[in-house]
């Protein structure tokens, strides 16, 4: 564990992979039962009752595996599932997103809250600064999913420890990157494409955590 944070993959879901219900709902159990340590409900459509539906039934999937579920950039949304599942359910916060110092404080002091820093120290600063959970950085590499993100380099995250959080590191994390990303320091490899657009998502799920071995010292650093 670090700073409460599991190590080790952390998944996040697409609705273009994912289209309905029925394909988010397997997808992410198989992830889950493969080891996936976080799952991210990220969902960019306007249909509120879809995100209503979905997040809570990932909500009741993720207890029953013992892991959080993340909320993409919706604090309403977080705070409303807060009240049935509570520190079972957390939110990631973009700089165009909600300020991360008002979801502390509605959320509240135990709650997991993401924040992404790019390639910046600074932003990373005003992160921790204003209570975020685990910084995340990136992109590392060329990513599928969100290619117009902006590049990080990778030292940025060694440069990162400094803050005594959680490091994620996001984009283009794929069997090939996995460990270069890990190896650079991040404690959490956030994977969109690499995941959840595999036919077989338990057989991507191991052999992104195979790159990571070996796991239990990973997961005791
Ligand atoms: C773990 C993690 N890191 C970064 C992001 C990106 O957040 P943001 O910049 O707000 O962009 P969108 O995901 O909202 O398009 C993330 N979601 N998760
Ligand atoms: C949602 C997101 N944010 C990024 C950032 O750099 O902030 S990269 C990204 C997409 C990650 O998907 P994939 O694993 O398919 O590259
Ligand atoms: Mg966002």
């Amino acid at each position: 564990m670090s700073g409460g944070l599991p190590q080790g993959l952390y998944a996040i879901t697409d609705s273009q992979l994912l289209p309905d219900d029925h394909s988010l709902l397997a997808a992410c159990e198989q992830a889950l039962a493969a080891g996936v340590v976080l799952l991210q409900y990220r969902d960019k459509s306007a249909d509120a009752a879809r995100r209503w539906r979905e997040a809570t039934a990932l909500a009741a999937l993720c207890e029953r595996f013992g892991v959080t579920l993340i909320v993409n950039d919706d604090l309403a949304l977080a705070e409303r599932l807060q009240q049935r599942w509570g520190g079972r359910v957390g939110l990631h916060l973009g700089q165009q997103d909600t300020p991360l110092a008002l979801a502390r404080q509605r959320l509240g002091g135990a709650a997991i809250i993401g924040a992404t820093c790019h390639a910046s120290l600074t932003l990373a600063a005003q992160a921790a600064d204003a209570g975020a959970s685990y910084l995340a950085f990136g992109r590392f590499f060329a990513s599928r999913t969100k290619p117009e993100a902006p590049p990080a380099p990778l030292a940025v995250l060694g440069e990162a420890a400094r803050f005594g959080l959680p490091r994620v590191a996001i984009g283009g994390i794929e069997a090939a990157t996995i460990a270069t990303a890990r190896d650079a320091g991040a404690e959490l490899l956030a994977v969109v494409n690499a995941i959840f657009a595999s036919p077989d998502i338990a057989a991507a799920v191991r052999a992104l955590d195979t790159r990571l071995t070996p796991i239990s010292e990973f997961r005791n650093r």
